[in-house]
């Protein structure tokens, strides 16, 4: 890599692209902090300069500056120029087209009215075309997050690239006399878009094209077209201005030498502003345009500022106390967390519920986490109500029969600057936290967080130390999406329906990759019993979580004696375990049949919408999903009336998830059971939507690439096809593996499904690029396969450090839904539970939430969609119970989905739960 120039100031117009933050990846990779040999590794890898030479003094934060263009005077803008307060622009991607003014606000007036030097970039590029006078078209080999040979002369842009391979063949050879006949260079990028500027009527007089895509497809109607409609423009540089453009997404983590394009960009501006030995920072004037991505310390945005709710450190019952016990391994075999699991809801009385973070893995030791809530807070949405469940204090006989609610209004303030649920909550998240810190944390927690990796094997250990369990609903996007506007409240169906769900626990019992147990508790001063509990408190609107739920009388911390008497419980099922009840036998419940709601053709016209869609150039890439519905059996066990007394959790789903955890079994196996919510949740999602630790390091795991398992013996009749029915067992079992093995590879290899991959990767980035260190972001492992028991997936990982005062849940917030796969053709029916995230947020501040997906969801009937019991018994059979059983799959559509294999698709996720 050549010479870095001193960074200009550069302002990044946003027409609100998934990926504009990730432009910030090429800068950091040109301008590393101080003190760091931490270049971007993916982009080439640049020689070293000697420490001496490096430009360690720039900053980018004090450089670059991200701006939503909508959000943009063009007065304001206008100054920044004149008043010379910035050196060069960026036109960021974008969804839409350069010649809609609506799409592009504002901006050819900036084109025009500008003499800066200008980088545009995707649909950046198309505007300055448009600006120009060229059309825009669509293109005619339409693929998304495909990587692309580009072909150019190492000029213009591309004159920074490494001369590494001389081309030869035919397809070098130009037919028009625009461009040079002979291209030199070529260079893979990835390609983003639907739209290009045409070649007809292209304004030739004012732009140049210095790089170009031959267009490979077998498409007879192209041969006959002219010659240049069998490319595509890749690159243009003005003739009498300085502006350029690019096609290709440079700063995508599968395009090589992003960096050294951006480079050539910058030395251009350095050159245009007379080569000056550096350039100023960005004037706090230009920064406060966007706060987001400078991490400034502005007093007004609250983000930003670590939300801690200020404890008198002296003051005894604020603090709360994290506690642990191993118990010692018990007799010649350990206990299993089934045998954990079944043990303790026999002897403990929870009428809130129950919690199993199982996480079942066939390959590695398993760890799991069982605990009990001590209250719940639900909130939905249409009504902007918060609601807690909790058990009276006063309470004495008959526990279960008395969980009482509280309910807390959220007003509305004229202004639309409403509190949201994720910062309401995670302002409560944040102070127990801090009760939960000792004196030298507290300190420690105000200091700059330092990166630091840990080890995989530290990475696996579990890390909840007590604190909140439950889940994010899908429709919560409703609050974590700027722009996002809800669909009209009838068209949601589901007033009153719960949207988020968090249950503080603070007993709870660890089973460690080394097979020992060991009790957890939070352990806080009792509060006084006789309080009088308020049963709804409308006014007390923005009213901050902590307060709200002393006042309740909840506590959030056990006493001594609770903590002895769990320990001891704990203690009796390690040394007894006894499983055999009629009740938690798998085997005496059967997994009913399953409806969908859409038939297939409906589901086939939704993916076409989809497909339109991205023709249009409005997506890269969209989910289309469904749900299956069924009644949840009746057992012999129930029908007889059995249910044990204390034991809320329904021995039918218990027997379900028995079952699932063996069938399929994930790392994120999950069983919540929270009966006042009237809610199950059996899991059985691989998918990692992020986990965080104490320390700010997050990590999100995407998987998007699926495919069905060939297995000994289910897929015999599928082996008797290819080998005949003479086959011997080992015959068969040697073919199914290989079999198997083949559908892997050739998943891994699939340039469709390592598309839909890619996107989300390069999307989570430029989410991550928003909240975490600029340099931090990082892509360990880029599209792995990886093998579960009944599918195939493609995983990729990314991490990164999250910025000083981004909380725990703003990073959530950030970054939810999981994969922002949006749903737009599902005729606006609310997902629920699914697709969204559900795991822990620890006392401490670790966070591990999976994506809900291969998850049954248990509810009680709605009314609104109730149906007879008649018409559930001929639908479901004569056992139906009144309560229903969803299990929601759909998939990523890109352009290239063909509709019947996308609903092959959905089916095997379905049947890879209930098959
Ligand atoms: C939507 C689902 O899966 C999502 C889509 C995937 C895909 O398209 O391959 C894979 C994992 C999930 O993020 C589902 O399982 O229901
Ligand atoms: N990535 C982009 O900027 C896409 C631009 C435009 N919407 C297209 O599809 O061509």
């Amino acid at each position: 890599m050549p010479d870095i120039p001193p960074c200009p100031r550069t302002l990044i117009l946003d027409f609100r692209d998934s990926y504009t933050a990730n432009l910030l990846t090429l800068f950091s990779a040109l301008y590393p902090p101080p003190n760091t040999n931490n270049l971007e590794r993916h982009h080439g890898g640049r020689a070293q300069k000697p420490e001496s030479e490096q430009r360690s003094e720039e900053s980018i934060s004090d450089k670059v500056i991200i701006v939503q263009a909508d959000t943009l005077e063009l007065s304001t803008y206008l100054k920044l120029v004149e008043e010379k307060h910035i050196d060069c622009i960026i036109l960021s991607p974008g969804p839409g087209r350069a010649d809609n003014e609506a799409d592009v606000p504002n901006l050819m007036q900036i084109i025009e009215q500008t003499s800066l030097p200008i980088l545009g970039v995707c649909l950046g590029m198309q505007a300055i075309a448009v600006h120009y006078g060229a059309k825009i078209v669509n293109t005619p080999d339409l693929k998304h997050g495909h990587v692309i040979p580009v072909k150019h002369n190492y000029t213009s842009l591309f004159d920074r690239l490494p001369r590494e391979q001389a081309l030869n063949g035919s397809s070098n050879t130009n037919p028009t006399n625009h461009i040079e006949p002979q291209a030199q260079g070529q260079v893979d990028l990835v390609a983003y878009n639907s739209l290009t500027a045409s070649w007809d009527n292209f304004p030739h007089h004012k732009l140049r094209i210095t790089a170009w895509h031959d267009v490979v497809i077998g498409n007879t109607e192209l041969d006959e077209q002219n010659e240049d409609a069998k490319r595509t423009i890749q690159a243009i540089e003005g003739i009498d201005r300085p502006v350029w453009g690019v096609q290709f997404h440079p700063e995508s983590i599968a395009s090589a030498h992003g960096v050294e394009i951006l480079c050539s960009f910058l030395h251009k501006t350095h050159a245009f502003h007379g080569s000056p030995v550096s350039f100023p920072n960005l004037s706090k004037e230009v920064l406060k345009l966007s706060p987001i991505h400078q991490g400034l310390e502005d007093e007004e945005s609250s983000y930003l500022k670590p939300q801690y709710t200020e404890v008198d450190e002296e003051e005894e019952d604020t603090v709360l106390e994290s506690t642990a016990e191993t118990f010692g391994s018990t007799g010649s075999r350990s206990v299993d967390s089934e045998e954990m699991f079944v043990g303790l809801i026999g002897r403990i009385n929870s009428p809130l519920g129950q919690v199993w973070l199982d996480g079942v893995s066939t390959r590695a030791p398993t760890t799991s986490t069982i605990a009990f809530p001590s209250f719940i807070i639900t909130y939905t949405i249409s009504t902007r109500t918060v609601t807690c469940h909790f058990l009276s204090p006063s309470t004495t006989v008959d526990p279960i029969e008395d969980v009482k609610t509280a309910t807390l209004q959220f007003a509305t303030s004229p202004d639309g600057n409403d509190i949201d649920f994720f910062d309401w909550f995670g302002r409560g998240q944040t102070a127990l936290k801090r009760m939960n810190m000792t004196q030298g944390q507290r300190w420690k927690a105000r200091q700059p967080s330092v990166y630091c990796a840990t080890s995989e094997e530290e990475d696996r250990k579990p890390r909840w130390k007590g604190g909140w369990v439950g889940w994010w609903g899908y429709e919560m996007k409703a609050e974590s999406l700027g722009g996002y506007h809800r669909p009209p409240r009838k068209a949601m169906a589901r007033d009153g329906m719960v949207d988020a769900c968090w249950a503080w626990c603070n007993r709870l019992v660890q089973r460690e990759q080394d097979g020992l147990w060991t009790a957890r508790g939070i352990l806080g001063a009792e509060t006084s019993k006789d309080q009088t509990i308020p049963a709804s408190q409308p006014d007390l609107s923005q009213q901050e979580m902590l307060s709200w739920l002393k006042g309740l009388g909840v506590d959030f911390g056990t006493t001594r004696e609770g903590w002895k008497s769990w320990m001891a419980t704990c203690r009796s099922v390690l040394a007894n375990p006894d499983i055999t009840s009629a009740e938690t036998n798998p085997a005496n419940t059967r997994m009913p049949n399953f409806k969908c709601d859409m038939t297939a053709d409906e589901y086939l016209e939704g993916i076409h919408k989809c497909r339109e869609a991205i023709y249009k150039g409005d997506s890269y890439e969209l989910t289309m999903t469904t749900q299956f519905r069924s009644r949840v059996p009746t057992t012999a066990a129930t029908a007889a009336g059995t249910t044990p007394k204390l034991c809320k959790t329904s021995p039918k789903s218990l027997n379900l998830y028995l079952q699932l955890r063996q069938k399929n079994p994930a790392p994120y196996s999950t069983y919540l059971c929270f009966p006042s919510v009237r809610t199950t949740i059996l899991s059985s999602s691989p998918e990692r939507f992020l986990r965080i630790t104490p320390g700010g390091r997050i990590e999100m795991k995407p998987i998007k690439g699926t495919r069905a398992r060939v297995r000994y013996p289910r897929d015999m009749a599928m082996c008797a096809e290819n080998l005949g029915r003479t086959a011997t067992e080992s015959e068969a079992m040697s073919w199914c593996e290989e079999k198997d093995r083949q559908i892997g590879e050739a998943l891994r290899n699939d340039g469709k499904e390592r598309a839909e991959n890619l996107m989300i990767v390069d999307l989570i980035r430029s989410d991550l690029q928003s909240c975490c260190t600029p340099h931090s972001v990082q892509v360990p492992k880029l599209i792995a396969l990886e093998t579960y028991e009944t599918v195939h997936q493609l995983v990729t990982t990314v991490r990164g450090q999250l910025l000083e005062g981004v909380s725990e849940i703003e990073a959530v917030k950030r970054s939810f839904p999981p994969g922002k796969l949006l749903e737009q053709f599902e005729h606006h029916k609310a997902r629920g539970i699914y697709s969204g995230a559900m795991g822990y947020m620890s006392i401490d501040g670790a966070v591990d939430l999976s994506v809900v997906i291969r998850t049954i969801i248990i509810q009680d009937e709605q009314p609104a969609t109730a149906i007879s019991d008649q018409a559930a018994a001929q639908e479901f059979g004569a056992e139906a119970s009144n309560r229903y059983m969803t299990i929601g799959a759909g998939g990523a559509i890109t352009w290239l989905s063909d509709p019947l294999s996308e609903w092959d698709e959905v089916l095997t996720k379905v049947r890879s739960v209930v098959g």
